[in-house]
């Protein structure tokens, strides 16, 4: 076996759905690595028909299968990072929370609940499984309402928020990030709270710092802010911005710059988002791409 290639280019893991419809899941990831320049792998949870109106159906491959396509990548690439997206049943959650155990790279983890149309993509009895997998993750994405089902804390503005996120730590995950996009206002919230050791590199007192955040009571809290765009067509937009999270870190990016990064690029995502379907549309994982002539 030839050994792996010292320049080669940064790979990332995503473990999720694969999405029908093209704008979320396994699809949105894998244009989110590419669009970051980074080699993309796979292994897939669920199978759902799917368009941007909403979910028809779903199939959960079964666990061995699973198991066998995360071992297939990580036996044999350098994975620089993973990320975990709709893991379907409490018996995947607690499979990739083994095999993630001890894992050399970071993890996001990305707690896909429901569907933006409103369908569910993981059984009620996952949730308490999440606690599993989030003590063994770099950091976790909820939107506020994912955030209230993981910590009993319902968040109605960036205290709240800063509160679900230091309630996750107690979990174990390093950080955790809250993202606002579904609290009503011009302006969206996400904030991050991440243990020290997680952002040990950081000089939280510099205010020239590019991503300055603030270590208050035993965290590290910053918070990023974006204009909100007028559109229904965020379908894809958690993928992409946990995706982007994992990209960043594959490349070498400390979590600040990450998180910061990523953000960023979903707001472009959603800037240039897809009018396809009859629906509400997507993101667009490549807005960075200049068109092809
Ligand atoms: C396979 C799969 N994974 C994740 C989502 C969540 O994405 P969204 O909340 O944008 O609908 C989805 N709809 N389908």
């Amino acid at each position: 076996m030839r050994p792996p290639q010292p320049d080669a280019r940064p790979v990332a893991l995503t473990i999720a759905g694969s999405d029908s419809g093209g704008g979320a899941g396994i699809q949105a990831d894998l244009s989110t690595f590419a669009a970051h320049d980074v080699f993309g792998t796979s292994a897939i949870t669920a199978v759902t028909a799917q368009h941007t109106r909403g979910v028809d159906s779903s199939y959960t491959l079964p666990r061995s299968e699973v198991a066998a396509q995360i071992d297939a990548v990580v036996g044999d690439f350098d994975v620089g990072a993973a990320k975990t997206g709709m893991l379907a049943s409490a018996d995947l959650v607690s499979l990739v929370a083994d095999r993630v155990r001890d894992a050399s790279f970071p993890v996001v983890v990305d707690p896909v609940m429901v569907a933006t149309s409103g369908d569910r993509l993981l059984d009620r009895d996952a949730e308490a499984a999440y606690e599993s997998l989030l003590a063994e993750a770099t950091v976790v994405t909820p939107n506020v309402d994912e955030a209230a089902v993981l910590t009993d804390v319902e968040i109605t503005g960036v205290d709240r928020a800063e509160d679900a996120g230091r309630r996750l730590l107690e979990t174990g995950v390093d950080a955790a990030l809250v993202k606002g996009g579904h609290v009503p206002g011009e302006t969206i919230r996400d904030v991050l709270v991440a243990e020290p050791n997680a952002v040990a590199d950081r000089d939280a007192t510099d205010a020239t710092t590019e991503r300055a955040g603030e270590f208050v009571d035993g965290a590290f809290v910053a918070t990023f802010e974006h204009e909100r765009v007028d559109t229904e067509a965020t379908h894809g937009s958690g993928c992409t911005l946990s995706a982007a999270i994992a990209a960043r870190l594959a490349r070498g990016d400390d979590l600040v710059d990450a998180v910061g990064g990523a953000t960023d690029f979903v707001a472009r995502a959603i800037e240039s988002h897809y009018e396809v379907g009859t629906g509400p549309g997507a993101v667009n994982p490549q807005a960075d791409r200049r068109t092809v002539e």
